[in-house]
């Protein structure tokens, strides 16, 4: 299986690296702008296959998209991350123009592939190359929740001093820091409600420090974060590449579901070798309902500045 990753930056050259050393893939193209990047990335990844014993291939490419050719998975991580004090919602003047060409390159080689969109604001950015590509909204998965997710089973690990593996949750709805909706009302320790061992005031600083919890590494390196974000996209194609059918919330396109259309956004899928085989409507209660419709109403304000780059 091949997947190709569209900036080689320290996001998706963490996710080559958890890639090919998980042996998730065959075969992984790296491709950047920058001259002599990409390749410099895989070769030193592929300095690594005797010392960790992997067995995957690893290319670099400067803008040749012709290596790309036949990709089952495309990565898009191409485009500036924020610095300190930024929002991801700044990003988009430079990083929508970015995206949009990269998806039309990809498309040309791999008319099949899967799409899996990380560029910022992800959100935005899922529903550009989906209408910019007119592909089936299966083929189009924007990564968030899965990252948003590791996070808040972190913040709940640490509150309860306890392995993060022992933790399950999820993070719904847009992926900024004030549109996450972290679903404290259904995490749980190894299946007992995690309210019955944590207080609401605990469980209330957890939902927090998840929603900031890109900005507060932003803040901490001065550039957003790569190894969570690499691994989680590393996560998500394993799934769709291995048809492992695993429920991770992604940012899809809401037909009537969650009560809302026509706009992209964290809700619980199922992932497979058909990309976004199902959406899956896990019963939010009437708070969540209302959570959900405002972050909604702050994603479809964003879009509108799309309209240029669309028209
Ligand atoms: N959805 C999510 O959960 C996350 C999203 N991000 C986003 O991912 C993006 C990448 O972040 P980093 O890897 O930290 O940035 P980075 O600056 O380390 O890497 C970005 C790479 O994209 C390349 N690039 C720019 N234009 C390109 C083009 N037209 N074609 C090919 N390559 C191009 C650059 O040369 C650079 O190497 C940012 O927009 C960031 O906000 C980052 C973390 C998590
Ligand atoms: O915080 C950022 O800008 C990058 C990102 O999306 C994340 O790490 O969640």
């Amino acid at each position: 299986m091949k997947v190709t990753i569209v900036g080689a930056g320290n996001v998706g050259a963490t996710c080559a690296d958890v890639i090919s050393y998980r042996g998730i893939a065959s075969e992984v193209v790296l491709l950047d702008i920058k001259e002599g990047f990409a390749e410099g990335k895989a070769m030193d990844i592929m300095q690594c296959a005797t010392t960790t014993g992997f067995n995957t291939r690893v290319i670099g490419s400067t803008n040749d998209y012709t290596k790309t050719a036949g990709s089952d998975v495309v990565v898009i991580t191409s485009g500036i991350p924020r610095k300190p004090g930024m929002t991801r919602e700044e990003l988009i003047g430079i990083n929508a123009g970015i995206v949009k060409s990269v998806s039309d390159n990809v498309l040309e080689h791999s008319p099949e592939a899967i799409i899996v969109v990380v560029s910022n604001p992800m959100d935005t950015m899922t529903y550009l190359t989906l209408k910019a590509t007119g592909l089936p909204k299966n083929r189009i998965i924007g990564m968030g929740g899965a990252l948003d997710s590791s996070r808040f089973k972190y913040f709940l690990s640490t509150a309860l001093d306890r392995p993060a593996n022992d933790v399950q949750g999820m993070v719904i709805g847009g992926h900024g820091d004030t549109t996450m909706i972290p679903l404290t009302r259904l995490a749980s320790y190894n299946g007992s409600p995690v309210s019955n061992f944590l207080a609401q005031d605990v469980l209330d600083k957890v939902a927090a420090d998840t929603m900031v919890g890109g900005a507060t590494l932003t803040g901490l390196l001065g550039t957003s974060a790569w190894y969570a974000p690499g691994a989680s996209v590393a996560y998500l194609v394993d799934s769709i590449l291995n048809d492992q059918k695993k429920m991770i919330p992604c940012s899809v396109l809401l037909e009537g579901e969650y009560g809302q259309e026509d706009i992209c956004m964290g809700v619980p899928c199922l992932i497979g070798k058909n990309g976004i085989e199902a959406i899956v409507d896990v019963n939010l209660d009437d708070k969540e309902k209302a959570l959900f419709s405002k972050s909604a109403d702050a994603v479809r304000n964003m879009n509108d500045a799309l309209k240029s780059v669309l028209a």
